[in-house]
């Protein structure tokens, strides 16, 4: 997979050199390249930004810098010999975007190549996004109904949650399969030695070696928790995967 993020501040993105997605870097998993906009600007103050249109507090990014920037990272290109088979996903981080979801970072891990969009301050003129829908897939995107000061900090979470599911990245891929959200549930709690924490011990069941009484210990806990924290996600579940005991908790 291939990745390019473009923004103003592309040292922010520093911590994608690190830990599990620095080391696929490393590996060849992930191929990624970040961009200072203003490398795409054409006076010497080197501006990405001016006054809205309409008035109002605030600026907005230019155009065309943005229009230079990913057409670069476009014929970039992928991993791999040839024409990409697919178009390149353009991720455009805003309060405005369709929520991004375990799914999402599911049906983005597939991709051949994405490229990122930080925008600052209100945002990127709307033309860029329409002038993009000709080479790329769109997909302004959101973690949450919160406002951030840039689309940073955001790509950093999704470029983790993606970069994690891309085979090899994560050395044993069971883990991936009991964390919150694989199965439509959140995890079930975890413990390790010692088995008494101050005058806290360990529930029992964990301590049994009975395999099928922990699996339904582990179950009902994500049942509970979830219930209890994101009713949202159980009123989502398909009623085909609830066993009978699934329905006791
Ligand atoms: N909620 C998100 S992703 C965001 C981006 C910029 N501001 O908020």
């Amino acid at each position: 997979m291939r990745i390019d993020v473009v923004s103003i501040f592309p040292e922010y993105l520093s911590a994608l050199d690190l830990s599990l997605i620095g080391k696929a870097r490393e590996q060849g998993l992930l191929q990624l390249t970040v961009t200072d906009l203003r490398e795409f600007t054409a006076d010497r103050h080197r501006t990405v930004d001016d006054t809205p249109y309409g008035g109002g507090a605030g600026m907005v990014m230019k155009p065309e810098p943005w229009a230079l920037a990913l057409d670069a990272a476009r014929t970039r290109g992928p991993a791999g010999a040839g024409a990409p088979e697919q178009r390149p996903v353009l991720v455009v981080p805003s309060p405005a975007g369709e929520v991004f979801t375990q799914a999402t970072a599911r049906e983005l891990a597939l991709r051949e190549h994405l490229v990122f969009a930080c925008g600052r301050y209100e945002g990127i003129d709307e033309r860029v996004v329409e002038w993009s829908r000709e080479h790329f897939e769109v997909r302004p995107m959101s973690l949450g109904d919160y406002v951030l000061n840039g689309g940073e900090v955001a790509v950093l979470a999704m470029v983790e949650a993606i970069g994690r599911l891309v085979p090899g990245v994560i050395g044993n891929p069971e883990s991936l399969v009991e964390e919150s959200h694989s199965d439509g549930l959140l995890e079930y709690p975890v413990y390790t030695k010692p088995a008494l924490w101050r005058d806290r011990p360990v529930p029992e069941v964990l301590l049994s070696g009975h395999h099928g009484r922990i699996a339904r210990w582990r179950r009902d806990r994500q049942l509970q928790r979830t219930a209890a924290r994101r009713p949202d996600l159980v009123a989502a579940l398909d009623p085909a995967g609830l066993d009978r005991a699934d329905r006791d908790v």
